[in-house]
């Protein structure tokens, strides 16, 4: 049974946070407007944060991309991974989904940066319209209100990980 959308949490006027989201471009019907309904409950909830988007090829690319960027400087706060599989006559689909939720998880894991999965994987363009382009499910929505609660509970805890410091080393090592 799908569920609706977490209730719209309170906004955090004073969190400068920087929130990195990555989207297919695959579907762009679809996945654009995951990214402009993420973006504009993010700017309703969190109006004071930093928003980069960036747009990758299709799903599969999605993980790649956002290692890069959870182990570049400028290490945002949290990741929204937003992107739209439609299986098709083979099992591309699922293989495709199974191996971006398994690359997600370890990253999230890895970097303890929390990575929100919005990736979805939909059986006809219905499913993909509710929860993409329609309130009630709305996908990228949600992802707004996870990473908001992840942004307060990991701040509640002293958990953010501090900006990547640059390592100085030199060359040869034994030098
Ligand atoms: N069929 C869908 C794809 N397929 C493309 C892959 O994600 C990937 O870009 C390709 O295999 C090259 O590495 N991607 C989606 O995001 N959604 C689809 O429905
Ligand atoms: C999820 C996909 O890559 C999909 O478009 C592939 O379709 P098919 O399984 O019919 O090749």
């Amino acid at each position: 049974m799908s569920t609706a959308l977490p209730p719209r949490p309170r906004q955090i006027s004073q969190t400068k946070a920087h929130i990195c989201i990555v989207a297919s471009i695959y579907n762009s019907e679809f996945t654009d407007a995951l990214v402009e309904n993420a973006t504009d409950e993010l700017n309703n909830i969190l109006p004071q944060a930093t928003i980069s988007v960036a747009r990758v090829p299709g799903a599969f690319e999605i993980p790649v991309a956002s290692s890069a960027l959870l182990h570049a400087e400028d290490t945002p706060i949290v990741l929204i991974a937003l992107g739209l599989i439609i299986r098709g006559k083979t099992q591309h689909g699922d293989l495709v989904a199974e191996s971006v939720t398994t690359s997600l998880q370890q990253l999230a894991c890895d970097t303890k940066i929390p990575v929100i999965h919005e990736v979805l994987l939909v059986d006809d363009e219905k499913q993909a319209y509710a929860r993409c382009i329609g309130s009630q499910l709305n996908r990228g929505r949600e992802a707004a209100r996870s990473a908001h609660t992840m942004i307060e509970l990991f701040s509640e805890l002293g958990l953010h990980q501090d900006k990547k410091k640059k390592s100085t080393r030199s060359y040869p090592s034994n030098a």
